[in-house]
């Protein structure tokens, strides 16, 4: 989604956030300001000298009084610029912190269907460099854009003052440049958003490679990943060498017409004095002050550039902030003051929106109902619709019809707060922060103190997540990014000790038991059985073993629930059942079904 707002919409919407700085803003303006007229005034310096003492033949007095006016008017430019940094760095910064940090808060309400769409890389460049480019921005490049204006603007205006012909010639400069000026801005806006995307993708590459490093070693694909990554890296180069030579010849053009026009100037100064129509002070304070705006001139091109990157960073962080959070806290929400744990699917459809058109939904109307305490365990061949249908429980996706209740109420009419207090999960696919275990594993508990130590202890326990306490340095050991310096089976462990510290009143398990050996499966699931007692669990299983832990097993088909009993009872009445428990059982036959799924002569066979 590419943002259409003009320059001024876009640097507008900057003005809520600047809003508090602004009198330092202002300050360091005037101050900015104040560097710039002493910059203009030592010309006048010299102006005064020229005519008003050394054409009369002044003496060595006054030409040591001017040399002290012109010192004292550069310490005071010094003082002005160094003061100008001082009023407006520390507000930016913090501008810069408070944009940053409510652009993390607005990630984390943002719905999984978001992230799933958005690459890391953009969201980081987003978060990191367009902030960046926008702090340096507000304090530097708009201060100094306004005072450059202001000091082109005087030094003309003092211009006019010293000869009205000579600044004709010099202002008739302007009119090319104003022209190719607004060429350059809509085709420098242009690349300068196609390199900051660039950047973006190229920052998505590095974080996936990054961390799928393992993947790309034991595949031995490093060499097509490094291929992959210099194409990305050549394309971002040709783009900011196209902004680079854009800016050059926008700089060029915007430094050769004035020194033209100068030119021309010297030539009709100099008549102009040799027929006395302007003093020869008059002449050297004209150039003199065309020479302290010069610099001022050449500085616009650079100014106006960063004025226009600082455009596509806002667009670009809008992108987001706008993005409309669909999943949030209903307008009257309800309390469960004692909550049970009875859990029901009524009719519930969903489909996710980046579904192909002429697709079912993929979780196709399921009715399920699940008594508070039991075990139900959700079973079906792979890619039917389990993990989607357990997702909806925390409203990871809202249901697109039907409703799913907790006790009666509507999951959407409890505050997300409450509801994600309510129920707890645990995936296949851990993820661990890089935090101790203990605030990994307390990631869900508001517990503190003794308490605390008391249900972690349980929750490591009943995970057979003991291992915890013998590394470095124990329950407070660091561990690595996403838990990558521990075993798959150690990091489910942790991930299923967390939701188990949780203490939900609803348990959604999506098979975590995995990449746990046999023995340690039982071991765990002697502790479960429990601790489940009280919760109301629905347990995706892939193992037989994982299945035995149940009250009740449902049984998943085509996104529906297809049918709902006992483990017994499901296979002495059901084929599809009994097919999918023997692929559960054969590693090699559950693989196949990942690829084929089961086929009516499949079902016949193990019947
Ligand atoms: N984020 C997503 N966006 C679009 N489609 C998705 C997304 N996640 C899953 N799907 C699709 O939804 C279907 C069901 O996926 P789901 O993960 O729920 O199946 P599953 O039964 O849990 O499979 P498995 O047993 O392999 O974990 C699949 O066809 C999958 O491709």
């Amino acid at each position: 989604m590419k943002n259409q707002n003009t320059l001024w919409e876009s640097l507008g919407r900057l003005y809520p956030h600047v809003r508090p700085i602004v009198p330092r803003l202002v300050l360091g303006l005037l101050c900015a300001l104040g560097a710039s007229v002493m910059a203009l005034a030592i010309p006048q310096v010299l102006r005064v000298l020229i005519n008003d003492t050394l054409a009369e033949g002044g003496s060595a007095r006054t030409v040591w009084i001017a040399s002290g006016v012109v010192l004292l008017l550069g310490v005071l430019e010094a003082t002005f610029v160094a003061l100008r940094r001082q009023f407006v760095i520390t507000p930016a910064t913090t501008v810069e912190t408070k944009m940053r940090t409510s652009f993390y808060r607005h990630l984390q309400n943002l719905t999984v269907e978001f992230h799933d769409r958005w690459g890391s890389g953009q969201l980081l460049s987003r978060a990191m460099s367009d902030l960046n480019l926008m702090r340096r921005w507000m304090a530097f490049g708009l201060i100094m854009l306004v005072v450059t204006s202001l000091t082109v603007v005087l030094g003309v205006v003092i211009m006019f003052f010293m000869s009205w012909v000579l600044a004709l010639i010099f202002l008739a400069a302007a009119v090319p440049l104003m022209v190719y000026g607004y060429r350059f801005r809509t085709s420098y806006s242009r690349v300068s958003r196609r390199s900051q995307d660039q950047a973006g993708d190229l920052a998505t590459t590095v974080e996936e490679s990054v961390h799928g490093i393992r993947v790309l070693k034991a595949f031995g694909r490093s060499r097509e990943a490094l291929e992959g990554f210099e194409v990305q890296a050549e394309e971002l180069r040709q783009t900011e060498i196209h902004k680079a030579k854009s800016l050059a010849t926008f700089s060029m053009i915007v430094t050769l017409l004035p020194e033209l026009a100068l030119g021309a100037s010297l030539i009709v100064g100099v008549m102009l004095a040799a027929s006395g129509d302007v003093s020869i002070g008059a002449l050297v304070a004209f150039f003199a002050t065309a020479a302290a705006v010069a610099g001022p001139v050449e500085f616009i091109g650079p100014l106006l550039a960063m004025t226009f990157t600082a455009k596509t960073a806002i667009d670009r962080h809008y992108e987001v902030m706008e993005s409309e959070n669909t999943i949030t806290d209903p307008a009257a929400p309800v309390h469960l003051a004692a909550p049970r744990g009875d859990v029901v699917f009524d009719a519930v459809h969903f489909r996710y929106p980046d579904a192909q058109e002429g697709t079912g939904d993929v979780v196709d109307g399921v009715d399920l109902t699940l008594r508070a305490g039991e075990t139900m365990a959700l079973v079906g061949v792979t890619g039917c619709g389990k993990s989607t249908l357990l997702q909806l429980v925390p409203r990871l996706h809202d249901v697109t019809s039907g409703s799913i209740t907790v006790d009666g109420v509507d999951v959407r009419d409890l505050t997300l707060g409450e509801l994600r207090t309510l129920v707890a999960v645990a995936f296949e696919d851990t993820t661990l922060f890089s935090t101790s275990v203990r605030d990994n594993v307390l990631m869900g508990s508001d517990a503190t103190g003794a308490e605390a130590d008391r249900i972690l202890a349980e929750a490591l326990e009943v995970a057979q997540a003991r291992f915890a306490y013998d590394l470095p340095e124990g329950l407070e050991t660091l561990i690595g990014e996403e838990g990558l310096s521990l075993s798959g089976g150690q990091r489910q462990r942790l991930a299923l000790a967390r939701a188990i510290a949780a203490q939900p009143t609803v348990l959604v398990l999506d098979d975590p038991l995995s990449a746990l050996d046999v023995a340690t499966e039982e071991r765990v699931e002697v502790g479960l059985r429990a601790v489940l007692r009280a919760t109301t669990t629905l347990i995706v299983a892939h193992r037989p073993s994982t299945v035995a832990l149940a009250d009740r097993v449902a049984l998943m088909q085509d996104g529906r629930i297809a049918d709902v009993g006992t483990h017994s009872e499901l296979l002495a009445r059901n084929d599809h059942y009994r097919y999918v428990i023997a692929s559960l059982d054969d590693e090699e036959i559950a693989q196949l079904g990942r690829t084929t799924g089961p086929t009516h002569d499949d079902e016949e066979a193990l019947a």
